[in-house]
Formats: structure tokens, C-alpha cells, sequence
């Protein structure tokens, strides 16, 4: 970054190219971004006004909340709002706000970097995307955002108390410029001043009722007054214009937004449509919310809460730094998102709490650790959870999508909150043999006789998982087994919880024992006509354990399997195979080795105890390697040494070609 400021930079002329500015490049990030979209056409461009108004509101609210303890920040200009200003002659668009303002080394880094998690992968979308307009309202880009439809943009800022203001100018190419703010300094006490210098394909954000549909699609619950400001003079004089403008008067700044703390109203006053609008303006996003839960909390604490699950997925879910971004609010003064009201397992959902009792002076280091907020997260954590179960009974389909959606994170919550299990278990909607959207309540509900434990069996593919020969003997019981797909389900599974006095046992581990269950009507004929044809166990398990060595922990004869020849199992007492496979991806494997179980039935073992009778050993050993090894394929894993796989199966192959 080049920082030499050359000792007479206060001299410049800011309206002028700037000789003496101090000239910075953007992160790599932030330029990579700007050049995506400066150089496509988007066609959603109405983000960027909700960006910076939504960025002028924040800074009021820093200021409010930094006047707690210094009181004369505010004193002279007590009034927070924000004014946007089309000037048609001039072709800007400037948005102001008298918040908290930046200093010289805020605008470097505020406007200079991107510091979001997911920013890489957010761009990669970008690239390839072909209207990118609703990715960027998703993602956020902030500030940068004002680059579709300004060449050129001038921010004059002056920090709340300083006697400095600054300007940063770019055209969103390479890099900035700053430098003090000279003559134009005098115009702003405090706050920040944005010009955007619009592109000719954007000049439509210059009529008044642009400004004001946009505003209120997205910012009508900004909490501060947003002031439509025409100049006089300006306008140009557009007879159809001013028609559609109504009764716009040139010169006198009007309120175009609704600016109440949508939270505190009540609920009766407020439609769906207020709802959407005031998740939009109040979480940043596009979408509809899926579920909005508004209610006020009396008795020991009194607090509003407005929160809302969105309908689609964030950029950042699955960020380990994520937590929940809850505004606080005190009294209707914003304090922070950062003060753990929900846990992470549910921080999907945004919104507000407005708390009446919380002390405004109350740092935001001494939040994580107050116990009124303890008592608060509880009782919010439980209300949500609540109107989830409300949700799933009376509209099973907009549940389900929300457990599409977010499911996976909510799961988080049954090693998290021991407390929560019994619920998060409640919600949880679950893939299985018999269907999808499973509950739990209705996998018990269907036990087969004599059933007493909820099968599951986990991977990463769902398809790879309903054709695992793991689940045939079930099939042919006809027992129901939850096909879990998501990594954090190799986690809580291996908790060895229970639902409704159910334990939960995995398909690929240990021992399972399902000859109490009834076989179906068709699976008994076939059993019993394979049962003819099955061989001599001992012989088999050990010629296979002879030429596999170490490779597995043991060989045992399977009940699990029907028509397939092998399948791998995880010992009895070591990690599932799923956790085994997650934990060794992070190099944490346990090193447990698996057991090869085998289908006594199968023509390929029969294979095995042939040539081994035979005393053809290498044979043998060639079959029971080829067993090992269609057993790793078939849980998704490649044999460990695929070269000789493959030369073994086409030895074995040819030479049954050529005994025909
Ligand atoms: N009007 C403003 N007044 C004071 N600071 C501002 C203003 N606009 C932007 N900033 C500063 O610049 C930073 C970057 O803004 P930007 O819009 O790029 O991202 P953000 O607001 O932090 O993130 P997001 O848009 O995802 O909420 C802000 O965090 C804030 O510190």
C-alpha cells in the first residue's frame, strides 16, 4: 500500500484530479469484484441504494450508541438522518448521513478491503453467473455495490468530534485516492457525504419516484428519517417528471421512509407484506422470510423480539467464525449483533431483540458474560424452537423447506444443547428407506415387530447410500433405515442418544442382530432356498483373513447381506465408518481397521471356499482381495492400490472367459 502523503496533501484542491492525493490500490479481492461489475451489465441495480442507506443508518447508530458515553458527540446536531440528493444537471446522486463518520485511516480500510468470509467463493459464482444482480443482494457487497451504476464516486467523511474531513475518490478501477477535504470540509460538520457520479444507463435513480420505490422496497424501516432532498434550481424542469413526482417541491427536503422501530409496533397493526419489507430492510436480504416470529416479553425481563428465518441459504452458513446476528437493541438504541442471543446452531435466524432493561452503558464485552442476556438467549432460544414445531404441524411444506434449508445447522444443536435434544429430535426430518421427510415420531410409530432399535446408515451420497448392500437384509425385513447424508450427522449419531426410549444404531458398525424381525414374504422363499447352497463358514473366514492380513480387524459372516458378496463394518466399539471417513479427512483418524463381513450365500465366497479346498491359494487370495475391495468401491472409497485391483480383475476375468 503506498502511504507517503507528501507533506503539502492539505493543500490539494479536492475538486480537481488530485496531484498531491495519497493514491492506494484495492485489495485484490475488492478489485477483482469491482472489475466483475463494472465490466457486466446486471440488471437488479437497486441493491446499491439499499447498501448505502443501510450503511448510513448503521453509522447513526454507532454514533447514538458512542454518545452513551460521550454525550457531546451528538450535542449540536442531535437529530440522525439521512438525506439523498439527485442532482439531474449535475447527473449525482449523493447519499449523506450525519452518523459516526470515518477519519482518514477508516476510509483506507472501510473502503479498500473486503474482510467478509466466502468473498472467494462468492466471486468465483460471480464470474460465471449472467445476471449477477440478485447473487450480489445476497451476498452483500456492501459499499461496492454503488460501482454498478457510478463511474466515478467521492466520499467526504468526518469523524463524529474530529476536525478533519477526508475524501476518498475512485472510479473503481485499480485503486483510491485520499486526501483532506479542503473547501468542501466546511460543508460537513459530521458524517458522511457519498457523490455517486451515475452512469448514463443508471440516471433513472436520479427521478424522485425511483428513489422513493426503491426506498420503500428495502428501507422503509430504516429507523432514521431517510430525507429526499431536490435541489432547487436542479431540476430540470421535465414537465412528465414533475407529473409523476406529484406535488415534489424543489428545495424542501421530505421524509420518504416509515423510520419506527417496526418491533415495537403491534402485531394486529402489521400485514405479511410489513413483514417481508422489515425482514428485507432490517436483515439486507431479497428473499421472503419463511418464518417470522414477533412478540414482546413481560414479567421478570421485558424485551421486543422481530425475527425471521429466511427462505434461502447464506454464503457464510457453514463459516465456523458465523454466529447469529441478532441485533441488540436497548431501548431502541442499537448496541450490537455480536451479543450471543441465539446459539450457533440456529444462526441462521436474524432479526432484532429490544431490550428495556439491559443498561445502555453496558460494554459489549461485558454482554457475552451478563445473565440477563443468559436468561434472554434461553427463553429465545425456546421460543424459536417452539414456532418451528408450530410451523411443522400447520404447514408440513414450508417446514420442510426450511429443514432442507437449514436442517443440517439446527442438528449442530444435539451436541451442542444436551438440553434441546429431545426437541431438535422432534423437528428433524430425516430421508429413509420408506420415503422422505421422515419424522422420528413416525419411524416408531412404524416399528416392524419385534423391532427395538431406529436404523440409520450415513455417507455422503444418497443415491451411493439407498444401493449400499448394508441395507439389504433390512429390505428384505422390511425395516425402515434413515438414510443421513449430512457430515455433522457422523457427529450426534455417535452420541448414542435414543428417541422415545430408542436407541440409534448405525448399519456399518458392530453387530446387528435382525432375526427376531419376521422376514418379508418373498426375502423367506429366497433365504431359504440360499440356505441350501451355503458353505463352510470356518473354511471360508479362514482363507479370506489369511490373504488379507492386517487390511481388516476380522472376518465374520454377515446377516446384513442378501444378494450382495461383502460389505465393511466398523467394529463394535470404535468410531461408524462415516466418522472414521470424516475424521481421517481431517487426519484425525482413529487408525481402527474395519471387518469385512461376508455373504455365506454369495457364488463369489462359495468361489473362495472352492479354490481354497482345492489348495489353490492364490487364487483364493485373488478372490478374497477382489471381495475387499468392491466392499471399499461400494462405501465410495477407492481400493488402496487401484492398479492392482485392476490387474486382478482382469486376471480373474480372463481366466473365467476362458474356462467357457
Ligand atoms: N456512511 C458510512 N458512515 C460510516 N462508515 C461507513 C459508511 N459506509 C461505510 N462505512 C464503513 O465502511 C465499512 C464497509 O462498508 P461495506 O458496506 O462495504 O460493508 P459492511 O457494511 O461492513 O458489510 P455489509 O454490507 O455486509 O453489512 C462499514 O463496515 C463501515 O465501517
Amino acid at each position: 500500500m503506498t502511504d507517503a502523503a507528501p507533506p503539502d496533501a492539505s493543500e490539494a484542491t479536492p475538486a480537481s484530479p488530485a496531484p498531491h492525493a495519497e493514491v492506494h490500490p484495492f485489495q485484490a479481492e475488492v478489485a477483482e469484484l469491482l472489475h466483475l461489475m463494472v465490466h457486466s451489465v446486471y440488471s437488479e441495480t437497486d441493491v446499491f441504494l439499499r447498501e448505502l442507506i443501510s450503511n448510513a443508518s448503521d453509522a447513526c447508530d454507532r454514533l447514538r450508541y458512542e454518545a452513551i458515553a460521550r454525550p457531546e458527540l451528538l450535542a449540536d446536531d442531535p437529530d440522525l438522518k439521512i438525506r439523498i440528493t439527485p442532482d439531474k444537471a449535475a447527473g449525482t446522486l449523493t447519499v449523506a448521513d450525519n452518523g459516526v463518520g470515518m477519519d482518514r485511516q477508516e476510509l483506507i480500510d472501510n473502503l479498500g478491503t473486503i474482510a467478509r468470509s466466502g468473498t472467494r467463493a462468492f466471486i468465483a459464482r460471480l464470474a460465471e453467473a449472467k445476471d449477477g444482480g440478485g447473487l450480489i443482494g445476497q451476498f452483500g457487497v456492501g459499499f461496492y455495490a454503488a460501482f454498478m451504476v457510478a463511474d466515478r464516486i467521492e466520499v467526504t467523511s468526518r469523524r463524529a468530534g474530529a476536525d478533519e474531513a477526508f475524501v476518498w475518490r475512485s472510479t473503481g478501477s485499480a485503486g483510491f485516492e485520499v486526501e483532506p477535504a479542503g473547501a468542501h470540509a466546511a460543508a460537513l460538520p459530521r458524517g458522511t457525504e457519498i457523490v455517486l457520479h451515475l452512469k448514463e444507463d443508471a440516471r433513472k435513480y436520479l427521478e424522485p419516484w425511483e428513489i422513493e420505490r426503491v426506498v420503500h422496497a428495502y428501507s422503509d424501516h430504516i429507523q432514521f428519517p431517510i430525507m429526499l432532498a431536490v435541489p432547487a434550481g436542479k431540476a430540470d424542469g421535465d414537465e412528465a417528471d414533475e407529473a409523476k413526482a406529484g406535488d415534489e417541491k424543489a428545495g424542501e427536503p421530505r421524509q420518504i421512509n416509515t423510520a419506527s422501530a417496526v418491533w415495537q409496533r403491534s402485531k394486529s397493526e402489521l400485514k405479511p407484506e410489513d413483514y417481508t419489507q422489515a425482514y428485507r430492510s432490517i436483515c439486507g436480504a431479497f428473499d421472503e422470510p419463511a418464518v417470522t416470529l414477533h412478540y414482546r416479553a413481560e414479567g421478570r425481563q421485558s424485551y421486543a423480539v422481530l425475527l425471521f428465518v429466511p427462505s434461502s441459504s447464506m454464503f457464510d452458513l457453514y463459516d465456523p467464525a458465523r454466529k447469529s446476528h441478532l441485533k441488540l437493541y436497548v431501548r431502541r438504541v442499537y448496541i450490537t449483533d455480536d451479543a450471543s442471543l441465539l446459539p450457533s446452531w440456529l444462526r441462521f435466524v436474524r432479526g432484532v431483540v429490544d431490550s428495556e432493561d439491559l443498561p445502555l452503558n453496558l460494554s459489549r464485552e461485558m454482554l457475552q458474560n451478563n445473565p440477563q442476556v443468559a436468561a434472554m438467549r434461553k427463553a429465545i432460544t425456546g421460543k424459536v424452537l417452539s414456532e418451528l414445531e408450530s410451523v411443522a404441524s400447520k404447514d408440513a411444506d414450508r417446514f420442510a423447506t426450511v429443514w432442507e434449508t437449514f436442517g443440517a445447522v439446527i442438528k449442530e444443536g444435539l451436541y451442542e444443547e444436551p438440553d434441546r435434544r429431545e426437541q431438535i429430535l422432534g423437528l428433524a426430518r430425516f430421508t429413509s428407506t420408506r420415503g422422505e421427510r421422515r419424522t422420528l415420531a413416525q419411524y416408531v410409530a412404524e416399528l416392524r415387530e419385534n423391532q427395538t432399535e431406529i436404523y440409520y446408515l450415513a455417507g455422503e451420497d444418497l443415491d451411493r447410500l439407498k444401493a449400499n448392500p448394508k441395507l439389504e437384509a433390512a429390505k428384505a425385513r422390511g425395516i425402515e433405515v434413515l438414510l443421513l447424508t449430512d457430515p455433522v450427522d457422523a457427529l450426534w449419531t455417535s452420541l448414542r442418544l435414543d428417541f422415545q426410549g430408542k436407541g440409534f444404531k448405525s448399519l456399518s458398525q458392530g453387530e446387528v442382530d435382525f432375526s427376531l424381525v419376521p422376514l418379508a414374504e418373498e426375502a423367506r422363499a429366497e433365504a431359504e432356498k440360499a440356505a441350501e447352497t451355503a458353505v463352510d463358514e470356518a473354511s471360508v473366514i479362514a482363507a479370506v483373513k489369511l490373504a488379507l492380513g492386517d487390511r481388516v480387524s476380522d472376518v465374520k459372516a454377515s446377516q446384513r447381506l442378501t444378494d450382495s458378496a461383502a460389505c465393511l463394518v466398523a467394529g463394535g466399539f470404535g468410531p461408524d465408518r462415516e466418522l472414521e471417513r470424516l475424521l481421517a479427512k481431517q487426519n484425525r483418524s482413529s487408525g481402527t481397521r474395519p471387518v469385512l463381513e461376508l455373504n455365506m450365500r454369495h457364488a463369489l465366497v462359495g468361489a473362495v471356499a472352492r479354490e481354497s479346498g482345492a489348495g489353490h491359494a492364490h487364487e483364493a487370495a485373488d478372490l478374497a482381495m477382489l471381495l475387499f475391495e468392491q466392499a471399499q468401491i461400494l462405501d465410495g472409497e477407492l481400493p488402496d492400490d487401484p492398479a492392482a485391483f485392476a490387474m486382478r480383475l482382469n486376471r480373474l476375468v480372463t481366466r473365467g472367459l476362458a474356462a467357457h
